[in-house]
């Protein structure tokens, strides 16, 4: 598949193809790969998603041989972020992620970590950030050799047009913040206003 290939000393590289089908295709094959080395090393696959284009960039995951072969079953699914609006609300990046993906896919329910929205944004930036301190400690999401932050085995991110991945927005305070791993928006330029977001600590 023709894609060209930026290196960037050390820190990975950029891949650019040609159209979203080449991209789409072999996307699926790259997730179904650090899944299956994931599982082999560690016995699960943790995995965080973006919302918005993504998820359908996602979807050849949902045929064959994706639906046959990858071991569904290890899969630990988190959000980098999401918008505090009811869980079948279309701007609900939970909601897409289940429309497109885990309502096809044979992952176990209690393994989908998604993030309560019922309560302030605050609140549940604070819940979803303990959520994933319980399955640092317990071995299931990876930690850094350097510090306590989470390692997950793969983030998907989007970028919105104004440069934004995850929410966290160009100049905003929530880029500053290092010593949360999750943390929460107010007045996030887009729309819904409250968000809650991974953050970006040193380390
Ligand atoms: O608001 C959001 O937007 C970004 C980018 O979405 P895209 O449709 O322009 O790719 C998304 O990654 C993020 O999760 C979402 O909350």
């Amino acid at each position: 598949m023709a894609f060209s290939r930026i290196s960037h000393k050390g820190r990975g590289e950029v891949r650019i193809y040609e159209s979203t089908h080449d991209l789409s295709t072999n996307l699926a094959e790259y997730i179904a790969e650090i899944s299956e080395a994931s599982v082999k090393e560690r016995g699960v696959f943790c995995v965080a998603l973006s919302g918005g284009s993504l998820i359908s960039m996602m979807s050849k995951l949902r045929d064959t041989p994706y639906s046959r072969t990858v071991d569904w079953a290890r899969w630990h699914i988190f959000w980098t972020d999401e918008r505090l609006v009811s869980k079948s609300h279309s701007d609900s990046n939970y909601k897409l992620a289940k429309d497109v993906l885990f309502s096809k896919i044979p992952v176990y329910p209690s393994y989908i970590h998604s993030i309560n929205v019922t309560v302030s944004a605050e609140e549940a930036a604070n819940r979803y950030e303990y959520a994933i301190r319980q399955l640092v400690r317990k071995g299931t999401v990876g930690a850094s050799r350097i510090s306590d932050c989470p390692k997950f085995d793969l983030i998907l991110l989007g970028m919105g047009p104004d440069g934004h991945v995850a929410s966290l927005f160009p100049l905003h305070r929530a880029l500053n913040e290092k010593n949360e791993w999750v943390t929460f928006l107010t007045d996030s330029p887009d729309p819904p206003s409250q968000r809650i977001t991974f953050t970006l600590p040193s380390g």
